[in-house]
Protein backbone atom coordinates (compact mmCIF):
# COMPACT_ATOMS: atom_id res chain seq x y z
CA UNK A 1 0.00 0.00 0.00
CA UNK A 2 1.24 3.51 -0.75
CA UNK A 3 0.97 4.98 2.71
CA UNK A 4 3.06 1.85 4.30
CA UNK A 5 5.21 2.64 1.47
CA UNK A 6 5.78 6.51 2.05
CA UNK A 7 6.06 6.24 5.58
CA UNK A 8 8.86 3.72 5.18
CA UNK A 9 10.60 5.63 2.33
CA UNK A 10 10.42 8.82 4.83
CA UNK A 11 14.19 8.36 6.99
CA UNK A 12 13.65 8.40 10.70
CA UNK A 13 15.34 12.26 11.88
CA UNK A 14 16.11 11.49 15.59
CA UNK A 15 18.54 9.22 17.17
CA UNK A 16 20.59 8.43 20.68
CA UNK A 17 23.53 6.96 20.39
CA UNK A 18 25.69 5.72 23.41
CA UNK A 19 29.41 5.23 24.40
CA UNK A 20 28.76 1.47 23.11
CA UNK A 21 27.49 1.80 20.02
CA UNK A 22 23.74 1.07 20.71
CA UNK A 23 21.64 3.17 18.74
CA UNK A 24 17.85 4.24 19.68
CA UNK A 25 16.31 5.30 16.71
CA UNK A 26 13.13 7.80 16.34
CA UNK A 27 12.15 11.20 15.54
CA UNK A 28 13.75 14.47 16.93
CA UNK A 29 12.04 17.34 17.58
CA UNK A 30 13.25 20.65 19.34
CA UNK A 31 16.48 21.69 18.63
CA UNK A 32 18.13 20.61 15.75
CA UNK A 33 21.60 19.29 16.36
CA UNK A 34 23.76 17.06 18.21
CA UNK A 35 24.70 17.34 22.07
CA UNK A 36 26.48 14.80 24.53
CA UNK A 37 25.93 13.83 28.28
CA UNK A 38 24.82 11.43 31.12
CA UNK A 39 22.07 10.01 30.14
CA UNK A 40 19.75 9.46 32.88
CA UNK A 41 15.51 8.63 33.38
CA UNK A 42 13.10 10.65 34.98
CA UNK A 43 10.12 8.73 36.37
CA UNK A 44 7.87 12.10 37.60
CA UNK A 45 4.37 11.75 36.34
CA UNK A 46 4.07 15.77 35.86
CA UNK A 47 6.50 18.33 35.70
CA UNK A 48 8.88 18.13 32.86
CA UNK A 49 8.93 22.05 32.32
CA UNK A 50 10.59 22.07 35.31
CA UNK A 51 12.74 18.97 34.76
CA UNK A 52 14.38 20.59 31.65
CA UNK A 53 14.92 23.98 33.34
CA UNK A 54 16.72 22.50 36.79
CA UNK A 55 19.85 23.41 36.13
CA UNK A 56 21.07 20.35 38.36
CA UNK A 57 20.55 18.44 35.23
CA UNK A 58 23.35 20.14 33.00
CA UNK A 59 25.06 17.49 30.79
CA UNK A 60 22.80 15.48 31.22
CA UNK A 61 19.92 14.06 28.88
CA UNK A 62 16.96 13.24 30.44
CA UNK A 63 14.71 10.00 29.46
CA UNK A 64 11.33 10.37 30.77
CA UNK A 65 10.12 7.31 31.64
CA UNK A 66 6.04 8.39 31.84
CA UNK A 67 4.91 8.23 27.98
CA UNK A 68 3.17 10.99 27.31
CA UNK A 69 5.54 14.29 27.63
CA UNK A 70 3.83 17.69 26.07
CA UNK A 71 0.11 17.48 26.64
CA UNK A 72 0.19 20.51 28.37
CA UNK A 73 2.44 22.72 26.40
CA UNK A 74 4.82 24.95 27.90
CA UNK A 75 4.19 28.39 29.99
CA UNK A 76 6.31 31.26 31.07
CA UNK A 77 6.40 30.85 34.55
CA UNK A 78 7.20 26.64 35.15
CA UNK A 79 10.96 27.04 34.87
CA UNK A 80 13.79 26.60 37.63
CA UNK A 81 16.51 28.25 36.13
CA UNK A 82 16.86 30.77 38.76
CA UNK A 83 19.68 32.88 37.23
CA UNK A 84 19.06 34.21 33.41
CA UNK A 85 22.71 33.41 32.92
CA UNK A 86 22.05 29.70 32.26
CA UNK A 87 19.64 29.15 29.51
CA UNK A 88 19.93 25.64 29.13
CA UNK A 89 19.75 23.34 32.16
CA UNK A 90 19.33 19.32 30.63
CA UNK A 91 20.55 18.99 27.31
CA UNK A 92 18.02 16.59 25.50
CA UNK A 93 14.89 14.98 26.12
CA UNK A 94 13.73 10.87 25.22
CA UNK A 95 10.11 9.97 24.83
CA UNK A 96 7.96 7.41 24.42
CA UNK A 97 5.23 9.11 22.46
CA UNK A 98 5.43 11.45 19.75
CA UNK A 99 4.73 15.03 21.04
CA UNK A 100 0.98 16.43 20.34
CA UNK A 101 -0.67 19.45 20.36
CA UNK A 102 -0.71 20.73 24.03
CA UNK A 103 -3.86 21.40 26.10
CA UNK A 104 -3.38 23.12 28.75
CA UNK A 105 -5.28 26.92 30.07
CA UNK A 106 -1.67 28.29 31.19
CA UNK A 107 -0.15 27.13 27.88
CA UNK A 108 1.95 30.08 25.80
CA UNK A 109 3.73 27.52 23.66
CA UNK A 110 3.80 23.85 22.37
CA UNK A 111 6.80 21.97 23.93
CA UNK A 112 8.63 21.11 20.38
CA UNK A 113 8.72 25.13 19.86
CA UNK A 114 10.10 25.63 23.14
CA UNK A 115 12.40 23.26 23.72
CA UNK A 116 13.40 24.43 20.13
CA UNK A 117 13.91 28.42 21.44
CA UNK A 118 15.78 27.05 24.65
CA UNK A 119 18.22 24.99 22.87
CA UNK A 120 17.24 21.23 24.09
CA UNK A 121 17.20 18.50 21.45
CA UNK A 122 14.22 15.96 21.74
CA UNK A 123 13.87 12.47 20.93
CA UNK A 124 10.32 10.51 20.44
CA UNK A 125 9.35 6.86 19.43
CA UNK A 126 11.85 5.51 22.24
CA UNK A 127 11.06 2.40 23.95
CA UNK A 128 12.23 4.64 26.98
CA UNK A 129 10.97 1.23 29.22
CA UNK A 130 13.64 -0.51 27.53
CA UNK A 131 16.55 2.51 27.84
CA UNK A 132 15.46 2.84 31.45
CA UNK A 133 15.97 -1.17 31.92
CA UNK A 134 19.10 -1.18 30.39
CA UNK A 135 20.27 2.12 32.74
CA UNK A 136 19.20 0.12 35.49
CA UNK A 137 21.09 -2.66 35.49
CA UNK A 138 24.61 -1.19 34.26
CA UNK A 139 24.29 2.17 35.28
CA UNK A 140 23.67 5.55 33.33
CA UNK A 141 25.80 5.65 30.12
CA UNK A 142 27.31 8.49 28.27
CA UNK A 143 25.27 9.46 24.95
CA UNK A 144 24.87 11.80 21.77
CA UNK A 145 21.49 12.72 21.47
CA UNK A 146 21.11 14.23 17.90
CA UNK A 147 17.85 15.56 16.18
CA UNK A 148 18.66 15.59 12.00
CA UNK A 149 15.46 17.15 9.99
CA UNK A 150 16.88 15.63 6.61
CA UNK A 151 17.47 11.67 8.47
CA UNK A 152 21.44 11.90 7.80
CA UNK A 153 23.65 10.75 10.39
CA UNK A 154 27.10 10.08 11.09
CA UNK A 155 26.73 7.26 13.69
CA UNK A 156 30.27 6.19 14.46
CA UNK A 157 31.18 10.30 14.77
CA UNK A 158 28.08 10.41 17.21
CA UNK A 159 29.14 7.18 19.35
CA UNK A 160 32.86 8.73 19.27
CA UNK A 161 31.43 12.01 20.93
CA UNK A 162 29.61 10.39 23.33
CA UNK A 163 32.74 8.04 24.44
CA UNK A 164 34.93 11.33 24.35
CA UNK A 165 32.49 12.07 27.14
CA UNK A 166 34.45 13.00 29.57
CA UNK A 167 31.29 12.53 32.35
CA UNK A 168 30.21 13.92 35.40
CA UNK A 169 32.62 12.06 38.03
CA UNK A 170 35.26 15.64 38.51
CA UNK A 171 33.12 17.63 36.95
CA UNK A 172 32.51 21.10 38.06
CA UNK A 173 29.17 22.58 37.11
CA UNK A 174 27.99 25.27 39.09
CA UNK A 175 30.04 28.30 38.06
CA UNK A 176 28.47 27.57 34.23
CA UNK A 177 25.31 27.91 35.17
CA UNK A 178 24.73 30.82 37.69
CA UNK A 179 25.37 33.99 37.71
CA UNK A 180 27.88 35.71 40.24
CA UNK A 181 26.39 39.01 41.22
CA UNK A 182 23.74 39.18 44.22
CA UNK A 183 19.90 39.59 43.45
CA UNK A 184 17.25 39.93 46.06
CA UNK A 185 14.16 37.51 45.08
CA UNK A 186 10.78 38.41 46.18
CA UNK A 187 8.59 35.82 44.57
CA UNK A 188 6.44 33.94 46.77
CA UNK A 189 3.53 30.79 46.30
CA UNK A 190 2.36 30.52 42.65
CA UNK A 191 -1.50 30.76 42.13
CA UNK A 192 -3.48 31.75 38.91
CA UNK A 193 -3.09 35.81 40.02
CA UNK A 194 0.71 34.77 39.86
CA UNK A 195 3.16 34.68 42.09
CA UNK A 196 2.70 36.24 45.69
CA UNK A 197 5.06 39.25 47.38
CA UNK A 198 7.49 38.44 49.80
CA UNK A 199 7.44 40.47 53.23
CA UNK A 200 10.05 42.84 53.83
CA UNK A 201 10.65 42.31 57.39
CA UNK A 202 11.45 38.24 57.51
CA UNK A 203 14.73 36.75 58.50
CA UNK A 204 16.84 37.04 55.88
CA UNK A 205 18.12 34.29 53.78
CA UNK A 206 21.32 34.16 51.91
CA UNK A 207 20.82 31.24 49.25
CA UNK A 208 24.40 30.40 47.80
CA UNK A 209 23.50 29.44 44.44
CA UNK A 210 24.92 26.75 42.93
CA UNK A 211 22.07 26.00 40.06
CA UNK A 212 19.50 26.51 42.37
CA UNK A 213 15.82 26.03 41.67
CA UNK A 214 13.53 29.35 41.68
CA UNK A 215 10.95 26.97 43.52
CA UNK A 216 13.39 26.95 46.77
CA UNK A 217 13.48 30.50 46.49
CA UNK A 218 10.13 31.01 46.31
CA UNK A 219 9.21 28.49 48.65
CA UNK A 220 11.78 30.39 51.62
CA UNK A 221 9.91 33.84 50.23
CA UNK A 222 6.46 32.14 51.31
CA UNK A 223 7.93 31.19 54.47
CA UNK A 224 8.35 34.53 55.58
CA UNK A 225 11.99 35.13 54.23
CA UNK A 226 13.99 37.98 52.80
CA UNK A 227 15.99 36.39 50.05
CA UNK A 228 18.85 37.39 49.02
CA UNK A 229 21.03 34.87 46.51
CA UNK A 230 25.11 35.24 45.74
CA UNK A 231 27.20 33.29 43.50
CA UNK A 232 28.41 29.73 43.66
CA UNK A 233 31.69 30.87 44.80
CA UNK A 234 31.05 33.51 47.23
CA UNK A 235 33.31 33.23 50.40
CA UNK A 236 32.30 33.22 54.41
CA UNK A 237 32.96 36.70 54.67
CA UNK A 238 31.24 38.09 52.13
CA UNK A 239 28.42 36.36 52.81
CA UNK A 240 28.89 37.01 56.34
CA UNK A 241 28.79 40.90 55.20
CA UNK A 242 25.40 40.56 53.87
CA UNK A 243 24.26 40.07 57.66
CA UNK A 244 22.27 36.63 57.14
CA UNK A 245 19.89 35.30 59.87
CA UNK A 246 20.89 31.98 58.20
CA UNK A 247 22.14 30.61 54.70
CA UNK A 248 20.84 27.57 52.28
CA UNK A 249 23.21 26.10 50.10
CA UNK A 250 21.48 25.12 47.16
CA UNK A 251 20.75 22.19 44.59
CA UNK A 252 23.29 22.45 41.49
CA UNK A 253 24.70 20.44 39.01
CA UNK A 254 28.32 18.06 38.45
CA UNK A 255 30.13 16.67 41.11
CA UNK A 256 30.01 17.80 45.02
CA UNK A 257 33.26 16.84 45.51
CA UNK A 258 34.73 19.16 42.63
CA UNK A 259 32.74 22.26 43.95
CA UNK A 260 33.79 21.38 47.19
CA UNK A 261 36.93 22.84 46.58
CA UNK A 262 35.86 26.35 47.12
CA UNK A 263 32.71 25.83 48.29
CA UNK A 264 33.79 23.76 51.59
CA UNK A 265 36.27 26.83 52.88
CA UNK A 266 33.36 28.94 52.94
CA UNK A 267 30.46 26.65 54.52
CA UNK A 268 33.32 25.95 57.18
CA UNK A 269 33.10 30.06 57.39
CA UNK A 270 29.47 29.78 57.46
CA UNK A 271 29.48 26.89 60.46
CA UNK A 272 32.38 29.24 62.78
CA UNK A 273 29.88 31.24 62.65
CA UNK A 274 27.32 29.27 64.02
CA UNK A 275 24.21 30.30 61.88
CA UNK A 276 21.44 28.24 60.81
CA UNK A 277 22.18 26.46 57.84
CA UNK A 278 19.88 24.70 55.21
CA UNK A 279 21.15 22.21 52.93
CA UNK A 280 18.98 20.94 49.44
CA UNK A 281 20.44 18.12 47.61
CA UNK A 282 24.35 19.38 46.11
CA UNK A 283 24.42 21.71 48.83
CA UNK A 284 23.63 18.64 51.45
CA UNK A 285 26.51 17.16 49.51
CA UNK A 286 28.11 19.80 50.18
CA UNK A 287 27.62 20.21 53.93
CA UNK A 288 28.53 16.52 54.40
CA UNK A 289 32.17 17.50 52.64
CA UNK A 290 32.86 20.32 54.73
CA UNK A 291 32.18 17.82 57.89
CA UNK A 292 34.37 15.34 56.68
CA UNK A 293 32.23 12.83 55.32
CA UNK A 294 32.29 11.61 52.08
CA UNK A 295 30.37 11.53 48.85
CA UNK A 296 30.40 8.58 46.06
CA UNK A 297 28.87 8.29 42.21
CA UNK A 298 25.85 6.39 42.10
CA UNK A 299 24.75 3.87 39.90
CA UNK A 300 22.00 4.66 38.27
CA UNK A 301 20.94 7.52 40.34
CA UNK A 302 17.63 9.05 42.13
CA UNK A 303 15.45 10.79 39.76
CA UNK A 304 11.22 11.29 40.20
CA UNK A 305 8.78 12.68 42.29
CA UNK A 306 8.00 9.58 44.22
CA UNK A 307 10.68 8.50 46.36
CA UNK A 308 10.01 7.15 50.03
CA UNK A 309 11.87 8.83 52.73
CA UNK A 310 11.99 8.16 56.09
CA UNK A 311 12.01 10.97 58.63
CA UNK A 312 13.58 9.17 61.48
CA UNK A 313 12.47 11.82 64.17
CA UNK A 314 9.07 11.50 63.47
CA UNK A 315 9.31 7.96 61.72
CA UNK A 316 6.80 9.35 59.24
CA UNK A 317 7.25 8.30 55.53
CA UNK A 318 7.24 11.33 53.37
CA UNK A 319 6.89 10.58 49.45
CA UNK A 320 9.40 13.25 47.73
CA UNK A 321 10.77 14.72 44.77
CA UNK A 322 14.75 13.50 44.19
CA UNK A 323 17.00 14.43 41.37
CA UNK A 324 20.54 13.02 42.32
CA UNK A 325 23.53 11.59 40.81
CA UNK A 326 25.42 11.44 43.42
CA UNK A 327 25.14 10.56 47.45
CA UNK A 328 26.54 11.20 50.86
CA UNK A 329 27.90 7.98 52.41
CA UNK A 330 26.07 7.79 55.03
CA UNK A 331 29.15 5.43 56.96
CA UNK A 332 31.44 8.14 56.67
CA UNK A 333 29.29 10.72 58.63
CA UNK A 334 30.86 11.91 61.68
CA UNK A 335 29.66 11.63 65.35
CA UNK A 336 28.64 15.39 65.15
CA UNK A 337 25.74 14.17 62.47
CA UNK A 338 23.10 12.48 62.94
CA UNK A 339 21.02 11.15 59.62
CA UNK A 340 17.63 12.13 59.72
CA UNK A 341 16.61 10.93 56.96
CA UNK A 342 16.78 7.56 54.21
CA UNK A 343 15.51 6.47 51.47
CA UNK A 344 13.49 3.64 51.18
CA UNK A 345 14.62 2.70 47.84
CA UNK A 346 17.58 2.20 48.35
CA UNK A 347 18.79 2.87 52.28
CA UNK A 348 20.61 5.60 50.93
CA UNK A 349 21.54 8.50 52.82
CA UNK A 350 18.72 11.57 52.68
CA UNK A 351 19.41 13.83 55.27
CA UNK A 352 21.06 15.17 58.26
CA UNK A 353 21.33 17.39 60.85
CA UNK A 354 23.92 18.46 63.38
CA UNK A 355 23.78 17.67 67.13
CA UNK A 356 25.52 21.26 68.49
CA UNK A 357 24.58 23.82 65.78
CA UNK A 358 21.28 24.92 63.61
CA UNK A 359 22.07 22.70 60.83
CA UNK A 360 19.61 21.08 58.76
CA UNK A 361 20.22 19.23 55.29
CA UNK A 362 18.15 16.73 52.75
CA UNK A 363 19.73 14.97 49.50
CA UNK A 364 15.43 15.44 48.57
CA UNK A 365 13.88 18.40 47.32
CA UNK A 366 11.00 20.04 49.69
CA UNK A 367 10.52 22.13 47.22
CA UNK A 368 8.79 20.09 45.20
CA UNK A 369 8.90 21.70 41.38
CA UNK A 370 7.58 19.13 40.36
CA UNK A 371 6.84 16.47 42.95
CA UNK A 372 4.77 16.22 46.01
CA UNK A 373 5.28 18.29 48.74
CA UNK A 374 5.14 15.98 52.05
CA UNK A 375 8.45 17.63 52.97
CA UNK A 376 7.51 21.47 52.51
CA UNK A 377 7.37 22.15 56.26
CA UNK A 378 11.32 21.98 55.80
CA UNK A 379 11.27 25.63 54.82
CA UNK A 380 8.49 26.50 57.72
CA UNK A 381 11.45 25.11 60.14
CA UNK A 382 14.07 27.09 58.76
CA UNK A 383 12.45 30.55 58.98
CA UNK A 384 12.09 29.75 61.99
CA UNK A 385 15.47 28.86 63.21
CA UNK A 386 16.48 31.70 61.61
CA UNK A 387 13.86 34.09 63.31
CA UNK A 388 15.58 32.22 66.88
CA UNK A 389 18.80 33.06 66.27
CA UNK A 390 17.57 36.62 64.79
CA UNK A 391 16.74 37.21 68.33
N1 LIG B 1 19.79 18.22 42.33
C1 LIG B 1 21.03 18.33 42.77
O1 LIG B 1 21.39 19.24 43.49
C2 LIG B 1 22.02 17.31 42.25
C3 LIG B 1 23.29 17.24 43.04
C4 LIG B 1 24.43 16.56 42.30
N2 LIG B 1 24.78 17.26 41.11
C5 LIG B 1 24.07 15.13 42.02
O2 LIG B 1 23.87 14.76 40.89
O3 LIG B 1 23.96 14.33 42.93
Amino acid sequence: MRISQDRTERPTTGRLVLSDGTVFEGEGFGQTGAAVGEVCFNTAMTGYQEILTDPSYAQQIVTFTFPHIGNVGANDEDIENASTAASVAARGAVVRAEVTAPSNYRARADLNAWMRRRGIIGLSGIDTRALTSRIRETGMPHGTIAYSPSGQFDIEALRAAAAAFPGLEGAELTKSVTQSSPYAESEGAWSDQGFAAGREDGPHAVVVDFGAKRTILRCLVAAGARVTVVGPSSSAEEILALSPDGVVLSNGPGDPAATAQFAVPMIKGVLAARLPLLGICLGHQLLALAIGAKTMKMPQGHHGANHPVKDHRSGRVEIVSMNHGFAVDAASLPAEAEATHTSLFDGSNAGFSLRNAPVISVQHHPEAGPGPQDSAPIFARFVSMMATSAQ
